[in-house]
């Protein structure tokens, strides 16, 4: 039998808690290369398991590893193998897509600026790349985003409900493009979704109910 490929990405016996809800507790999944699913309804975690993963937010307990690399022993490292936004964020507000995008291959070690044209194209960017983010509405915001993210080329992509707001063009685009990352043995993608999506080919499943 041909061995098993090691996972992207291991989170072992994470336990989390917000002062008034507790959300996991040893929890634990190996996520391979390809598309991740992590389906949930309404309010059952799949953010805060996002920002877990990104280490945005810190654990009370449990361990993270993205290949040899572990969370708690090179953060920096670790974060530097993955891309995460937290979809809301304003901190690039004052600049302009074009700046945000040119401010990236600092940030991630695998960005390939070659693929900015198309996915700019492809989520209709095009006309906004002069302009500052906070004059974007929320659904350009978030194919910024998306761009940034498919351009990062990181071991692991974390999308936090990749098609809110979206037209169908571009919902049909983002589709493509996680089908097509599938084909890479080196990366993951997360995406965290209410439903499960048609047209995503995925490699696991990780149900955290409704
Ligand atoms: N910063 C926070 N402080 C306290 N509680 C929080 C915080 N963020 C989220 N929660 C609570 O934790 C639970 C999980 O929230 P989370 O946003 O992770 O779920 P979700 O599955 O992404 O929800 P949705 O699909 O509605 O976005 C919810 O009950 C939420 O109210």
């Amino acid at each position: 039998m041909p061995a098993q490929p090691s996972p992207i990405l291991q989170a072992t016996n994470l336990t989390f808690h917000y002062p008034e809800r507790a959300l996991f507790s040893n929890w634990s999944a190996d996520i391979p290369a390809g598309v991740t699913l992590v389906r949930g309804g309404d309010g059952c975690g799949k953010s805060s398991l996002l920002q877990l993963l990104a280490g945005a937010l810190q654990a009370q307990a449990g361990q993270l590893q993205i290949g040899d690399v572990r969370l708690d022993q090179q953060p920096e490292a670790y974060r530097r193998h993955l891309f995460w936004i937290d979809p809301r964020s304003e901190a690039f507000d004052q600049i302009t897509t074009r700046e945000y995008f040119a401010s990236l291959p600092a940030a991630y070690p695998g960005f390939d600026d070659s693929l900015l044209p198309a996915l700019a194209e492809g989520l209709s960017l095009t006309p906004h790349l002069d302009k500052k983010l906070y004059m974007l509405s929320t659904g350009s915001k978030r194919k910024v985003w998306l761009a940034a993210a498919f351009a990062a080329n990181a071991t692991l992509t974390l999308l936090d409900d990749p098609f809110a707001g979206l037209d169908k063009a571009s919902i049909n685009f983002v589709k493509k493009m996680l089908t097509q990352a599938v084909a890479n043995p080196t990366q993951a993608r997360v995406i965290a979704l209410y439903e499960v999506p048609d047209g995503v080919p995925l490699a696991a499943h990780l149900d955290l109910g409704d």
